[in-house]
């Protein structure tokens, strides 16, 4: 392997490293987000019984045929039947039982009618709704004029119409969104098998970093990447543990490290991974596991986010990616190196961001570093009606420190290695940030 690694080397050899984490049971809601890891299949039909789709009145057919509005059938009224209802009135010829939407249909009846189809048992013409229980109890009982007919099963969702018992609700390697967390609730289901979250602990270094609300001295700055890393990897659907801003310090480094990983399936760094003297992430993690492998750093031909480390650590082999301290090519490179290997932890079959080709907008053309793998940030507009492509207008320059522009933009323009010039409405790849 080259000495520079391409974007696509380092992730590989990142990829190749990661296993996704063992199963294990979780509650519904803890599972949220997680690969499923069994099939899940139905254990009682959707609906469980034959219910009623409107609020009206559950009829037989034969007793509303050629009912109008001027010669409606006039029915008497045996009681109620709400949701939840498990004692069913069984409805005669001539008979019609109050019905909620929800409730089970009860024996005798073969249909609904809607509340708004009769004169909700007031004597009058048509209602638009159904007179409260709790005011007016009599509505239960008296007669009720309908003014349509109906057939057999009008408004009746039978039993099993969603979903039959014995099917399959959901099949391993699911991811459980909103409606899959919900099916599982619906089928009766409060826990199931789940590649877990990851915990990812954040830390980033630097004798120069101070916490947001404190006062600066000179030469300080505020610590960003570590609040913006953890975010980060709290959108990529880690558990995210952020550690405060070590010093460039090998010993507390070292000690801070070692703590830490506990509670880790992943350590982020950020910092000191260049060429300086304070550069301590480098000097404790090359020397960290000796023997039995350790943090490897390396320069990527790759603009922002040129030196990087990725090694296994610990008992555990805990994977850790060392990021560089510039606060885009940190974020950059998260979202390139990191973001995918917390996807592979979780069993993601999808591990990278989506990519869509748009117009480039500029007034000026741009220049890329030749043999570099550039990252602008940009302003993606998707396409239009009727359009193909969508449009993106650079944000900010190419300097790793502009924070401001970073956060102005929602795309990051991939520029390949040996693209030099980009000019107005050339056709790029653009990596969609959200
Ligand atoms: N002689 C060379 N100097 C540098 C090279 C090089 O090849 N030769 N590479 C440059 C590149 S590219 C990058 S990127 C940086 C990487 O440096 P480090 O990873 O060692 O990061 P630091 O020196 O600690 O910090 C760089 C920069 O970012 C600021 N920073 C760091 N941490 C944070 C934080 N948590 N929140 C906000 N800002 C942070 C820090 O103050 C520095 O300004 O090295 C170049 N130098
Ligand atoms: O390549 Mo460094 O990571 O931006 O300035």
């Amino acid at each position: 392997m080259s000495e520079t690694w391409s974007v696509e080397e380092h992730l590989d050899d990142i990829l190749r490293s990661v296993r996704p984490l063992e199963p294990i049971e979780l509650q519904l809601l803890d599972a949220q987000g997680c690969v499923l890891v069994e099939d899940i299949p139905v254990p009682t039909s959707l609906p469980p019984f034959d219910n009623s789709s409107m609020d009206g009145y559950a009829v037989r057919t034969a007793d509303v045929e050629g009912a109008s509005e001027e010669f409606p059938a006039v029915l008497s009224v045996i009681g109620d039947v709400a949701a939840g209802a498990g004692d069913l009135p069984v409805v005669g010829p001539g008979q019609a039982a109050r019905i909620m939407t929800g409730a089970a249909m009860p024996p005798g009846a073969e249909a609904v009618v809607p509340v708004e189809w009769t004169d909700g048992g007031l004597g009058g013409g048509p209602v638009d709704s159904m007179s409260a229980r709790s005011a007016s109890p009599e509505g239960a009982a008296g007669e009720v004029r309908v003014h349509r007919p109906v057939s057999a099963g009008r408004h009746v969702r039978p039993r099993g119409s969603d979903v039959r018992a014995g099917s399959l609700a959901l099949g391993a390697g699911t991811v459980l969104g909103p409606p899959q967390v919900g099916l599982l609730a619906a089928i009766g289901r409060g826990s199931v098998r789940v590649r877990p979250r990851p915990r990812v602990v954040v830390l980033s270094t630097g004798s120069e970093l101070v916490p947001p609300d404190e006062q600066l001295g000179s030469g300080q700055i505020y610590d960003s990447n570590s609040f913006a890393l953890t975010a980060a990897a709290r959108d990529a659907g880690a558990i995210a543990y952020r550690v405060g801003a070590v010093a460039d310090d090998a010993d507390t480094l070292r000690a801070t490290i070692e703590d830490q990983l506990i509670r880790a399936d992943l350590v982020v760094t950020s910092g000191g991974v260049s060429v300086g003297a304070y550069d301590v992430v480098k000097e404790v993690l090359s020397k960290i596991d000796e023997g039995s492998g350790s943090v490897e750093f390396r320069r990527l031909a790759m603009q922002p986010g040129k030196p990087q480390g990725f090694g296994l650590i610990g008992p555990d082999r805990t994977p850790l990616l060392a990021l560089p301290g510039n606060p885009v090519s940190a974020y950059v490179s998260f979202e390139l190196f990191v973001r995918p290997a917390v996807r592979a932890l979780m069993g993601r079959a999808s591990v990278r961001r989506e990519t869509a080709r748009a117009r480039l907008e500029t007034e000026e053309p741009l220049s890329s570093p030749d043999g570099k793998r550039q990252f602008l940030r940009g302003s993606y507009l998707p396409p239009a009606p009727g359009e193909a492509r969508g449009s993106v207008r650079p944000v900010g320059g190419a300097g790793s420190h502009l924070v401001a522009a970073l956060a102005q933009a929602n795309v990051l323009i991939d520029v390949p290695e040996k693209t030099v010039r980009l000019a107005a409405g050339e056709e790029v790849t653009v990596v969609l940030l959200d």
